[in-house]
């Protein structure tokens, strides 16, 4: 058995605050604003992770009104997240991600990004793809205002789960 799951995130840039992608510290004249460290990629991905086993969303399980999640490492909210899809017999098939910003130019750390999300999943990298686009200066991203994520994910059934009917 097959489910899918999507994901989108937006954080604001702001000064004096570090720009954290996908775990990896982006050095930037301005970092992303939230309630958490504001990894945008690891937030789409970990809404991605909770669509395909419907469970949710990220604010229903780390909520921003409580204190223990400020200033959270977006890696162990999604590891968490993903000790329950395991946990409920779900393997990854597939994960393909586009991160939408105008800067900083991110080509030089996609590697290191897909490398540290396979560590965090504890599965092989080929199974990890992201990419990075501008909007061609248009918009909210276009005018470096802040940056959007996008996330899909492809999980599949242990043969031994309860999930295989
Ligand atoms: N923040 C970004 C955005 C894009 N890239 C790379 O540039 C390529 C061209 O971007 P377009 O928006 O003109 O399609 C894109 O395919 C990425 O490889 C980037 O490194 N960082
Ligand atoms: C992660 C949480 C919790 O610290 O806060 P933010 O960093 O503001 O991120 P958001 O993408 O709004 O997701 C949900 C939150 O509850």
């Amino acid at each position: 058995m097959f489910r899918i799951g999507q994901g989108f995130d937006v954080h604001q840039f702001v000064n004096n605050r570090d720009c954290i992608i996908g775990g990896v510290k982006i050095p930037y004249e301005m970092g992303l604003l939230g309630h958490s460290d504001a990894d945008v990629l690891l937030h789409a991905i970990t809404d991605a992770c909770l669509g395909a086993i419907g469970e949710g969303d990220i604010g229903k399980h780390f909520p921003d009104t409580d204190q223990q999640y400020k200033g959270a490492d977006s890696q162990e909210l999604l590891k968490e997240v993903w000790g329950i899809v395991r946990d409920k017999g779900y393997r990854l098939g597939n994960m393909d991600c586009t991160i939408i910003a105008q800067s900083p130019k991110l080509a030089p750390y996609i590697e290191t990004i897909c490398k540290n999300i396979a560590r965090i999943l504890k599965v092989n990298t080929s199974q990890i793809n992201v990419k990075a686009t501008t909007t061609e200066k248009l918009g909210f991203t276009g005018r470096k205002e802040g940056i959007a994520a996008q996330a899909v994910v492809l999980l599949y059934a242990n043969e031994s789960s309860d999930n295989v009917l």
